[in-house]
């Protein structure tokens, strides 16, 4: 079985080039490549993006106004008309035997070259009737001879750009289904093992591509995709599973010891007592760092659940045995913050710390990687700088990433490759919704920590307009006067630092000269110089600074337990899970903490996103929220963070389908053969970002 499924993924037909189709010349080769389409297999891949019935074509007379229709009609006249505006208006009328109507575009002359008088076309779009006569606006349009006579007409809906009509998409694919259904066998392009295909009660590859496409009727249609989706989350979940199973019996790892003086020493200063999601995650990190296979875990806690404290613990097992540790941070601010949390935490112990970061003068850097080099240094925090081809290591024994998908998998993966195979934790404290990370880190042991240290308060939050803005910012004056913090954090611009900064100290001086006159306030921009940004956190972590105003270069990590206050301006432009993160830098001590979201936008969506705000506090149910409002794509706010761009899965509403097609691909044995198949599709449909997926 599994040599005959190696030879289908590169059957001949489906490898042939487009230009094999009739009709597919240079020039239409060249337009169907800008949608990613160079072979028939790819064809046959390009998924409809929806789905139109057209089963029933009425007559002119039948339509009904503001309905989406479809009928058959004969071109009987073309005319151009100028709008007193100087638009081009285009109006085709055309005719069957019971009426007329018109059809009608704007700025598309072309339009009055390609339909000719006789010519007999099948007409879909948005009805209008206005008194007698019937309009069609931007109508869909396919020349009668290319209409496929299939039994049904459910019509596939293409992803497609100017150059590639529908009617032209349609037609080439329809050639394709033709090919394949002549002169392919179901078993020569079968994908998946007979026995999941069996058990799991699915159509065949060559059923569900013919029916994906032109169906016969709707359930068959959803047999089609539910096959299809099926098999595109089996192969992921197979290459995940394969990847953990090479990293077990591949690889050999660093067998850490189990604790001993160090590690206790570390644990019994610590100022508070751990919460059993800590000592939980603990307890997972410490089994994975005494096992001789690389840990790669990654840590999912909530803001301000204590995460860093684990790292410092895992830091100080990885030198208690000989080896040294380095944590990477995604900005300098956190970096600086991270080194003195650890250095607080394990200096007292003897353990050699220091930091790499862009801002180091030359000759203190030199000195620095001097150290790394010949093993002085037990544990180095830094930024990007770490992973600069001079930085080298003694033994580099731990990797730790805080903040994952801020940086590329492959950023990482430098790091980690400055030791030799050393054990990796990655730290987030963005949830990632339960179906994202079992598509997108389905390969990585996950551990969880979503208590919160012992006396935290919620933050109570609230959604207000900028009627309200005076009173917001007098409880704010108040809370200072009370002896606490307060945080303003300026509109997010996107695309622009610039702007941004500039919207930052327009605040900045409205606040200083009104409601926090004679307050200590600072202003806190990306635009600033690292020295400038540090000396503001620093005098505002010591309380020297009462009011910070700034843009979000404060949204990750920072922690000040004196805060009490964050106002966000302008928040209906910030995702739930960056409002989260905000949120999260206060309540971080044993004060009443409070967030206020000011804003104007009455747009539906947005309403709801903030009030879910004030309603959840829990960080793992607004990711799932976040993820149900705004789709997989929007989560992360940018598309390039290791998620794949799935082929036809949906991972918001396929959830049932993943946990079916994990379960299935975890039971399943694979052979060498077929996971070499597996990894070849994955390859051909993921391309660039397969490497940022899977090579870990
Ligand atoms: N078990 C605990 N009991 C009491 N305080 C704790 C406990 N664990 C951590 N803390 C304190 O809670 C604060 C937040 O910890 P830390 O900065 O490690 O959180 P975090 O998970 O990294 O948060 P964020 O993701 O928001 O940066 C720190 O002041 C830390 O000292």
């Amino acid at each position: 079985m599994t040599n005959k499924i190696k030879v289908i993924l590169i059957h001949k037909l489906l490898s042939s080039k487009i230009q094999f189709l009739k009709g597919v010349g240079p020039a239409n080769a060249v337009k169907l490549s800008k949608l990613g389409i160079l072979t028939i297999g790819q064809l046959l891949e390009h998924y409809p993006r929806r789905y139109e019935d057209r089963s029933k074509l009425k007559s002119i007379t039948e339509l009904t106004d503001g309905q989406y229709e479809s009928f058959r009609a004969v071109v009987i006249h073309v005319n151009e008309l100028k709008s007193r505006r100087g638009f081009k208006i285009i109006k085709i009328a055309v005719q069957d035997q019971a009426g007329v109507a018109q059809l009608t575009w704007f700025n598309q002359s072309y339009m009055k070259n390609k339909y000719k008088p006789g010519m007999e076309l099948i007409i879909s779009g948005k009805i209008q009737r206005h008194a007698n006569i019937i309009e069609v606006t931007k109508p869909d349009i396919e020349p009668a001879s290319e209409f496929y006579a299939g039994s049904g007409r459910i019509i596939p809906v293409y992803p497609t750009t100017e150059d590639v009509p529908q009617w032209r998409l349609r037609s080439l694919i329809l050639q394709a289904i033709n090919l394949l259904k002549n002169s392919v066998t179901p078993e020569e392009i079968e994908s998946l093992p007979t026995s999941i295909i069996d058990k799991h009660n699915l159509l065949t590859r060559k059923q569900a591509l013919v029916n994906i496409h032109f169906a016969v009727d709707m359930e068959t249609l959803v047999k089609a995709r539910r096959r299809l989706v099926f098999e595109e989350l089996f192969l992921l979940q197979c290459g995940l599973a394969y990847l953990k199973q090479r990293n077990k019996y591949n690889s050999k790892g660093i067998k850490h010891a189990p604790d001993g003086v160090l590690v206790a020493k570390v644990e019994n200063h610590l100022s508070f007592k751990l919460t059993n999601d800590q000592n939980k995650t603990l307890r997972e990190i410490k089994a994975d760092m005494e096992d001789v296979t690389p840990m790669q875990r990654l840590v999912q806690g909530d803001v301000g659940s204590g995460k860093t404290v684990i790292a410092a613990i895992a830091l100080a097992k990885t030198v208690e045995n000989g080896y040294q540790g380095a944590m990477m941070a995604p900005t300098e601010i956190l970096a600086e913050q991270h080194y003195h949390t650890l250095a607080q935490l394990l200096a007292p112990h003897s353990i050699k710390l220091a930091i790499l970061t862009g801002k180091l003068s030359r000759r203190t850097r030199d000195e620095v990687l001097r150290h790394f080099k010949d093993g002085a240094i037990d544990v180095v925090v830094g930024t990007h700088a770490l992973i600069q081809d001079d930085v080298e290591f003694a033994h580099l024994g731990l990797v730790v990433t805080d903040e994952q998908h801020r940086f590329g998998v492959r950023q990482r993966a430098r790091l980690e490759s400055k030791g030799n195979q050393p054990d990796v934790l990655i730290m987030t404290a963005t949830p990632i919704p339960r179906t994202m990370a079992l598509t997108v880190y389905g390969d990585l042991d996950v551990s969880i920590i979503r208590e919160l240290p012992p006396g935290r308060q919620p933050v109570a939050t609230y959604s207000r307009s900028n009627t309200r803005r005076n009173k917001v910012y007098l409880f704010a004056a108040e809370q200072i006067k009370a002896g606490r913090q307060v945080y303003v954090v300026c509109p997010l611009v996107e695309e622009s630092d610039k702007i941004e900064a500039q919207s930052a100290v327009k605040i900045y001086e409205e606040l200083s000269a009104t409601f926090f006159k004679n307050i200590p306030c600072a202003l806190l921009h990306g635009k600033m110089k690292p020295q400038e940004k540090e000396a503001i956190m620093t005098a505002f972590s010591c309380g020297d600074i009462k009011a910070l105003i700034a843009t979000t270069v404060i949204e990750v990590g920072v922690n000040v337990p004196n805060a009490t206050v964050m106002i966000i301006e302008g928040a209906d432009r910030f995702g739930l899970a960056q409002l989260h993160q905000l949120r999260g830098r206060v309540g971080r001590g044993k004060y009443k903490s409070y967030c206020i979201l000011l804003s104007d936008n009455t747009n539906e969506e947005t309403l709801e996103r903030l009030k879910i705000m004030t309603e959840v506090n829990d960080g793992f149910v607004l990711a799932d929220r976040d993820l149900l409002l705004r789709g997989p794509g929007q989560f992360f706010g940018t598309n390039q963070h290791g998620l794949p761009d799935l082929k036809i899965a949906n991972i918001v509403t396929d959830t049932d389908i993943l946990l079916e097609a994990r379960s299935a691909a975890q039971h399943t044995v694979c052979t060498p053969e077929y996971l070499d198949t597996v990894w070849q599709t994955l390859q051909n449909w993921f391309g660039e970002k397969f490497s940022m997926i899977f090579c870990r």
